[in-house]
């Protein structure tokens, strides 16, 4: 419920880690759910790929459609305040994006209303035709990041986190570092599809900065 929902919910990673010292395998002592590093991750999702063939498009639907499905359990959108409750959906540059782009179509379906800022586009079919199946179910695509925090919180009621995955390195590059920034003092949830894009010490990411996040 809207209520509880900045309990911290996992996924598929924990998305901080109290002190940067403590090791996956306490992580994965203290809860029932099993966390994978990113190592692991990318593994197993080759493991997907080569052993059992599966196909990216696959994987991102299923991948999108877990992530709206567990959004819709954790806000549903009768406990919202706004009805259909507005999300933005913030897609990155790989397919972790393709995944916030799937995800934002199955919110549309559950009643939500999402708009989605999409700012670095792979120029790839699969992602043009994922962006054509938004357009074509009215999903607005904004032509620039709301500057300020409040704005967000002022214009939507939750932000969904599809910046970076697994393959996330190094320092963040603009334009994510500024979109970070803004994440970072907002008071409305964000849920992050695999990993939180920032905040998430000692498991990749952005170290030390903000936002964490709310769900993962
Ligand atoms: N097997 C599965 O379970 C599936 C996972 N999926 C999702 O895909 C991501 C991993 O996707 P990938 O394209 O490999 O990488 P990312 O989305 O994490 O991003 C790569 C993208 O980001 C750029 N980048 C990397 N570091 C930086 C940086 N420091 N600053 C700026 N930009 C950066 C890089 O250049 C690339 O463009 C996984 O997490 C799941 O969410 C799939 O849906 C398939 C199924």
């Amino acid at each position: 419920q809207a209520g509880v929902c900045r309990q911290r919910l996992t996924w598929w990673r924990p998305q901080r880690q109290d002190s940067g010292s403590r090791r996956y395998s306490e992580v994965m002592a203290s809860t029932s759910v099993k966390y994978l590093s990113q190592e692991e991750a990318q593994a197993v999702d080759q493991e997907l790929f080569n052993e059992y063939q599966f196909s990216v498009d696959q994987l991102m639907e299923l991948a999108g459609l877990s992530c709206a499905t567990a959004i819709a359990k954790a806000y549903p959108p009768t406990s919202m305040s706004r009805s259909p409750p507005a999300v933005l959906v913030i897609c990155g540059p790989g397919n972790n994006g393709g995944d916030g782009l799937v995800c934002a179509r199955h919110l549309k379906l559950f009643g939500y209303q999402p708009a989605i800022y999409y700012p670095k586009r792979p120029n790839k079919p699969l992602f043009t035709a994922l962006v054509t199946q938004c357009q074509k179910m009215d999903i607005p695509f904004l032509g620039e990041m709301p500057s300020e925090p409040m704005m967000i919180d002022e214009l939507y009621e939750l932000v969904v986190d599809a910046i970076f995955g697994f393959s996330f390195k190094g320092e963040v590059r603009e334009p994510f570092r500024s979109i970070l920034s803004v994440l970072s003092g907002l008071t409305v949830p964000i849920a992050s599809i695999d990993i939180p894009s920032g905040g998430h010490r000692g498991i990749g990411g952005i170290p030390d900065s903000d936002p964490s996040s709310d769900q993962v």
